[in-house]
C-alpha cells in the first residue's frame, strides 16, 4: 500500500471514494494495518451509503480530516462491504467545517474553535483567501481583539507558502505537523528536494526514518545504490543503535547491519567497498564522527568526549580541607548520638571521602545506608564550613549550598522525602527548555557548594554530559547509584564504566542495615546480587510470597492479589505490578486490561474514551510516558485520570482527558493520549527510580527471553514493604542466575584511563539534537 505519488492520474480516471475520517477502529502497528470508518463525501464509484469501513495497510489517519481513497470494494463474509484501499491522500479544507479544524489547528496560535466558527460563519468557503487579501475583513468579526486579527493574519501570511507545499506534501498522507518539520527545513526548495532526493528528509529532519524515505524513493524510481540512501541507511542503524544503548558502532558491525538492510536479495549487491565511501562521506560531512574503528552520531560523540573532559577538569580542581581528623570525629560523634545509630566503618570512610573528593562514587545495594551517608556528608560538611542547611536561610543572592538531584519526579520526591531537603530532576535542574537546550551550562554554571545526584545508574551519557558542563570548578560532587541495577534507558552504562575505570575516589557499602530490621525482600535482593538465590530463597515471610502459577492462570491471580490488597486499605497507587514485556498473553497490556476491569469496570457513572484498543476510564491509573515540562510532567509520573470531557464540552472542541499527578492536572486532548497508558501494570524499566509499598511481579516462562539478573534485582528492590512474585519459580531462579550478554558499545571507560584529556569543540556540541529526538 502506498500514498499517492506527485505524478499520478488525476482523481476523475481512478475510481476513489472521499470521505471524512470517522473512527479508527483499528490499528496493528507491527502490521501496519488499519481499520478505519468514514462518512462518504463523494465518489466515482457506485456506492450510494453515507458510512463506509475502510482498511489497508496504512498509518493511523487523523480524525476529521477528509482523504481521498483509491482502492476497491470487497465483500467481506462477516463485516460486508468494505473498501480495500490502495493509496490514499489529504484533502486540504475547502468546507467551513474544514476550515475551522485548520484555523483553529496548533499553527494558529490563540484562535480556538470558537473564534474560527466566528470567523468562517463570516468570511465563508473564502475565509483563507479573503483575510490573506484584506486583512481588515477580520475587523467586523465579534470577539476578535485587533491584536489576534493581527496575529492571524501574519500568521496566514507567513504559511502562505507553506500551504502551497503542504497540498502536495499531503498526497504522501503527512499530517500537518510533520509537514511543518519538513518546510521549516527546506522552504520553498521543499517539492524539489523530496522528488530528487527524499533521503535528505533522514538527513535534515528530527525524527523522519529511513523506511518511510526509501518508500517514497521507491516511487520515484531512485536507484538502490543511490549514495543518500546509503548515507541514510548508516545513520537508521546508528540510531537504532543508540536505541538499544549502544554509544557507538565499531565501524565493521555497522557495514554489515547497513549491508543486511539494504541488499535484502537485491541484485547487483552493493558492495562493501561503496558503503565504506559513503561512510566516510558522511564523516566529512559531520553527519557522524569516525574515531579509529568507531562511529558515532554526533550527539554521542560529543556527549562521550565532552563527559571525559568535565571529569578531568573537575578531579584536577585542588580541594581545600582544613579541619582535622578530631573535628570530624566529633561532629560524627554527635551525629551518631542524634540520630541514635553507629556508623559502620565503611559509612564512616564513606562521609571523610566525600569531604576530601571532588568527585566521589558512592555505591551499594539496598539497605546499605546510601542515604543515612548522604545525610551524613550533608551535616558534617554544613557543620565544618559553618553553612546552615535551612534552605529558608538563603536567596538569590546567596544560593542555597546543597543541591540534590536525581533523574526522575519519583526519585526526586523520595530524595527530598528521606533527607527532609529539597530535590529536583535533573532535567528541571538544569533549566531544560523541553527541546534540545538547557539554560545551565558552561556559561552559566549551576549555583552551589555540593552537588549529590541519587540514582545515578539511571543517567545515560548524554544527561551526564549536560550535567557535567553545568558543574563549576569550584563545587564537590558526589554521584549515589547501585551498580546491580539496569543501566540507563538511554545510551551508555555511565555510572558502571565510571566504576569499572578506577579513575575516581569511590566507596562500596555491602553491610546491609535494613536486613537488621527483619526484610526478607532485602535479603532476596543481596542474594541475587551475591548470586546466592536458591529455592530456599523464595520461602514465605512477612513482607515476601512467592505464589506458584501457570501462564493461563497468572492473569487472573494478579488480579486478585491486586484487588485484596485494596480491601486491605491500601491506596491503588502503593501497589505495584511490574512485568518486564508489553505485548505476550501475560504483558503488560493484557494484565492492565484484565485489572481494569475487575478494579475500574465500565458503569454507566463512570465516563470513559477509547483510544485504538485502550478504553480509558475515569478513575483509572494511568503513567506519563514522555517528558512534558510544559506542563510539569515526566516520563515515569503516574496519576489518575479525573476527568473525561466530550468534544462539545469544551472550547477547543475535542474529547479530552484530564490526568492528575499529585494534585496537578494535565489535560490531553484526543490526539495526544499516546502520551500516557494505564499503570496499574507498568513495565520494570520504567519503575527504575521509583519505590511502592507492594510490588507484585510475575515471572513466568514467556518472559524468559528478557528474564536477567539486573532486571530481577531491579524489580524487586522497588518493593518497600510487601513483595508477591507470582509464576514459575524455576524461570524465577533461571532469570536471576542470568547475566546481561548484551553488553553495549561505549568507549568512556577506556578513554578516562587514557592520559590525553578528550578535546571538545563546544560550539559545535551545542547544535547537535539529543537522542531522545531519535528513540
Ligand atoms: N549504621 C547504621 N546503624 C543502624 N541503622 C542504620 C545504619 N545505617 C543505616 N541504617 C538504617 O538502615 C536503613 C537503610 O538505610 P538507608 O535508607 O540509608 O539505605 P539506602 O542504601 O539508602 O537504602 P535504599 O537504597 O534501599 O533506599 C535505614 O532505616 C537506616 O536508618
Amino acid at each position: 500500500m502506498t500514498q499517492q505519488s506527485l505524478f499520478n492520474e488525476t482523481m476523475e480516471e481512478r475510481p476513489y471514494v472521499k470521505g471524512e475520517l470517522g473512527r479508527m477502529i483499528f490499528h496493528n502497528e507491527a502490521e501496519h494495518f488499519s481499520i478505519a470508518s468514514i462518512k462518504v463525501k463523494d465518489t466515482n464509484e457506485e456506492f450510494n451509503e453515507k458510512d463506509l469501513v475502510i482498511k489497508g495497510h496504512f498509518s493511523p489517519l487523523e480524525e476529521g480530516e477528509t482523504y481521498i481513497f483509491h482502492g476497491e470494494f470487497k465483500n467481506h463474509k462477516k463485516f460486508g462491504l468494505q473498501y480495500e484501499v490502495e493509496m490514499y491522500n489529504r484533502v486540504l479544507p475547502e468546507t467551513k467545517d474544514g476550515i475551522v479544524l485548520y484555523l483553529s489547528s496548533d499553527l494558529f496560535h490563540g484562535i480556538g474553535k470558537k473564534t474560527a466558527e466566528r470567523i468562517v460563519d463570516e468570511l465563508g468557503e473564502q475565509t483563507i483567501s479573503r483575510i490573506l487579501e484584506n486583512p481588515e475583513v477580520l475587523d467586523g468579526i465579534p470577539k476578535l481583539p485587533k491584536e489576534k486579527a493581527e496575529q492571524l493574519y501574519q500568521a496566514l501570511k507567513e504559511h502562505q507558502g507553506f500551504e502551497h507545499v503542504m497540498i502536495h506534501l499531503s498526497q504522501y498522507g503527512f499530517g500537518l505537523k510533520l509537514a511543518q518539520k519538513i518546510y521549516q527545513a527546506f522552504q520553498d526548495q521543499t517539492l524539489s528536494i523530496i522528488e530528487e532526493d527524499p533521503y535528505q528528509l533522514v538527513f535534515h529532519v528530527e525524527g523522519f526514518g529511513f523506511h518511510r524515505a526509501d518508500e517514497m524513493a521507491r516511487m520515484q524510481n531512485l536507484s538502490h545504490d543511490h549514495p543518500t540512501r546509503i548515507r541514510a541507511a548508516c545513520l537508521y542503524m546508528l540510531q537504532k543503535s543508540m536505541s538499544s544503548g549502544h554509544v557507538y558502532l565499531p565501524t565493521e558491525e555497522c557495514l554489515v547491519q547497513v549491508e543486511q538492510l539494504l541488499n535484502n536479495g537485491v541484485d547487483p549487491a552493493i558492495t562493501f567497498e561503496k558503503l565504506s565511501e559513503q561512510i566516510i562521506h558522511l564523516g566529512e560531512e559531520r553527519f557522524v564522527y569516525i574515531e579509529d574503528d568507531r562511529v558515532y552520531l554526533p550527539s554521542l560523540y560529543f556527549a562521550e568526549n565532552g563527559f571525559c573532559s568535565h571529569i578531568d577538569r573537575i578531579l584536577e580542581q585542588d580541594i581545600d580541607v582544613e579541619h582535622t581528623q578530631a573535628d570530624l570525629m566529633k561532629i560524627i560523634g554527635d551525629m551518631e548520638e542524634e540520630e541514635a545509630i553507629s556508623y559502620g566503618e565503611d559509612q564512616f570512610n564513606a562521609i571523610e571521602k566525600a569531604l576530601h573528593s571532588k568527585l566521589m562514587i558512592l555505591t551499594g545495594g539496598p539497605g546499605t545506608g546510601k542515604t543515612t551517608v548522604i545525610k551524613g556528608i550533608i551535616h558534617t560538611y554544613a557543620e565544618l564550613n559553618e553553612v546552615s542547611i535551612d534552605p529558608d536561610d538563603y536567596d538569590s543572592d546567596k544560593p542555597f549550598p546543597f543541591i540534590l538531584a536525581a533523574p526522575t519526579g519519583r526519585a526526586a520526591k523520595r530524595m527530598t522525602e528521606s533527607t527532609g531537603m529539597p530535590a529536583s530532576t535533573i532535567h528541571r535542574l538544569l533549566g531544560w527548555d523541553g527541546h534540545n537546550s538547557f539554560e545551565r551550562n558552561q556559561n552559566n554554571p549551576l549555583d552551589g557548594k555540593v552537588l549529590i545526584v541519587d540514582e545515578f545508574s539511571m543517567v545515560d551519557i548524554w544527561l551526564a554530559n549536560q550535567l557535567f558542563r553545568a558543574i563549576p570548578d569550584d563545587m564537590q560532587v558526589l554521584l549515589v547509584g547501585d551498580e546491580d541495577q539496569l543501566p540507563s534507558v538511554g545510551p551508555g552504562q555511565v555510572l558502571a564504566d565510571l566504576l569499572a575505570s578506577q579513575q575516581l575516589p569511590s566507596v562500596k557499602l555491602t553491610e546491609v542495615y535494613r536486613q537488621k530490621e527483619g526484610s526478607k525482600i532485602i535479603q532476596l535482593a543481596h542474594e541475587i546480587k551475591n548470586d546466592a538465590c536458591t529455592a530456599n530463597s523464595l520461602g514465605k515471610d512477612h513482607d515476601f510470597s512467592f505464589i506458584a502459577a501457570r501462564e493461563h492462570q497468572l492473569s487472573e491471580l494478579v488480579t486478585n492479589i491486586v484487588q485484596k490488597a485494596m480491601e486491605k486499605g491500601n491506596d491503588l497507587r502503593d501497589i505495584q505490578v511490574l512485568a518486564p514485556m508489553y505485548r505476550t498473553d501475560v504483558g503488560i497490556h493484557k494484565l492492565n486490561e484484565s485489572i481494569q476491569q475487575t478494579i475500574n469496570p465500565k458503569h454507566r457513572q463512570k465516563r470513559d474514551l477509547k483510544f485504538y484498543e485502550v478504553t480509558y476510564r475515569k478513575g483509572d491509573k494511568v503513567i506519563q510516558l514522555v517528558n512534558q515540562p510544559e506542563d510539569g510532567v515526566y516520563n515515569g509520573d503516574i496519576g489518575e485520570i479525573v476527568a473525561i470531557f466530550r468534544a462539545e464540552e469544551n472550547v477547543d472542541g475535542v474529547e479530552q482527558v484530564v490526568v492528575d499527578f499529585d494534585g496537578k492536572e494535565v489535560v490531553y486532548p484526543k490526539k495526544d493520549l499516546n502520551s500516557i497508558m494505564h499503570a496499574y501494570c507498568t513495565s520494570i524499566h520504567k519503575s527504575q527510580g521509583s519505590e511502592f509499598s507492594i510490588v507484585i511481579l510475575p515471572v513466568v516462562r514467556s518472559y524468559r527471553r528478557m528474564l536477567r539478573k539486573n532486571l530481577l534485582y531491579t524489580a524487586i528492590t522497588r518493593s518497600k514493604q510487601s513483595l508477591i512474585i507470582c509464576g514459575d519459580r524455576e524461570a524465577f531462579l533461571d532469570g536471576v542466575s542470568a547475566t546481561d550478554t548484551n553488553t553495549r558499545y561505549t568507549r568512556l571507560k577506556e578513554k578516562l584511563k587514557e592520559d590525553t584529556p578528550s578535546e571538545v569543540d563546544t560550539e559545535e556540541e551545542e547544535d547537535q539534537l539529543s537522542p531522545y529526538d531519535f528513540m
